[in-house]
């Protein structure tokens, strides 16, 4: 199976970004995109994120051996819907959404006739729109790919090619654990950094602007977490409910031990635990892994 035709439907930080890559990294491909924002669609022709952006998401997906949903993972049934009635039998259909359960789900029932391959590049920032993208967003990143049981291994294997030639290494994985490890790795450090610049704003009655003036490292952090994308996050927990619900009960729950042990002077407890997160820090490290990118710290990059 050859993809030689790709159509882009959502032309925003994660579409555009898969369009430049494409241009730039396989160039045998041809790339069509459409998005629902004729804003957008302006933009994305000026920035050329892809080689066509078509007036008509029929046109967009005509003759496409593979298509890409990149919009917000609570839009991704209705884009499917769309799709649907202008695709050849065989086209690939896949996404990018940071949730795979839900999508994968919702792509089964308005695709019945494609071969619907959700993935999810690990790959992000906290900028969207069509301005947002660069090619280089996927190179040394995790492209999870959570095909269903009875998806034909040649479609797959198509859709990995792909991925790695954009500079992703693919991962194989069910959707149901893939959404369980997203919900501790990505979702609920969103939602930590959400919770924290929220109840600093909140406390700048207290402070009288002091929270901002002198926020430095570690707030800063967390303000560009906080920064991200209102509605692709909004989506995200309430797309991934239940993982998210699962981990967070247990994040509360250790949380509301350290509450109880800073409440009762309980020092060992304190430095027990910090001890164990930088001995887990500094494993990664030395693996050569920081950053979660696959050959980062060993390769070019
Ligand atoms: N931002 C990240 O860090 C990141 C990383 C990996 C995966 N993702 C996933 O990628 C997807 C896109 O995120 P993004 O960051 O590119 O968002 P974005 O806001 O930059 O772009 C989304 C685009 O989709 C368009 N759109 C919305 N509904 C549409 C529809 N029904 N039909 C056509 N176009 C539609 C919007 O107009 C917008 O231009 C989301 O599912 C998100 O979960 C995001
Ligand atoms: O680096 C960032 O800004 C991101 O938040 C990227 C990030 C992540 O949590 O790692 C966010 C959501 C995605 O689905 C994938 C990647």
């Amino acid at each position: 199976m050859t993809i030689e035709r790709v159509a882009i439907v959502g032309l925003g930080l994660i579409g555009g970004s898969v369009g430049l890559a494409v241009q730039q990294m396989l160039p045998g491909m041809t790339t069509t995109g459409w998005d629902a924002d004729a804003d957008v669609r302006q933009r994305a022709a000026g920035r050329r994120l892809v080689g066509e952006v078509c007036d008509t998401v029929a046109e967009a997906v005509r003759g496409a051996d593979l298509v890409i949903l990149c919009v917000p993972v609570g839009a991704m049934g209705y884009a499917a819907e769309a799709i649907a009635p202008h695709l050849e039998p065989g086209t690939i259909v896949s996404d990018v959404g940071s949730s795979k359960r839900s999508v994968g789900d919702a792509l089964a029932v308005a695709l019945p006739d494609a071969i619907v391959i959700p993935a999810h590049p690990v790959a992000g920032t906290e900028n969207s729109g069509p301005d947002a993208g660069f090619p280089e967003l996927f190179r040394h990143r995790w492209c999870i790919v959570t095909p269903g049981k009875n998806t034909p291994p040649d479609a797959v294997d198509a859709l990995t090619r792909f991925w790695e030639g954009l500079g992703a290494t693919v991962e194989i994985m069910d959707a149901e654990h893939h959404d369980l490890v997203l919900a501790v790795t990505s979702h609920i450090p969103h939602l930590i950094a959400y919770t924290i610049v929220g109840t600093a704003s909140d406390l700048e009655d207290v402070t009288r602007g002091e929270v901002i003036k002198y926020s430095a490292g570690g707030f800063r952090d967390f303000t560009r977490i906080a920064a991200s994308n209102p509605t692709m996050w909004r989506d995200v927990f309430l797309s991934n409910r239940d993982a998210v619900l699962e981990v967070l009960g247990r994040f509360t729950e250790d949380l509301s031990r350290l509450q109880r042990a800073i409440r009762n002077g309980d020092g060992d407890t304190l430095f027990d635990l910090f001890d164990k997160t930088r001995t887990i820090r500094r494993s990664i490290i030395e693996e050569g892994q920081d950053d979660a990118r696959p050959d980062f710290g060993r390769g070019d990059h």
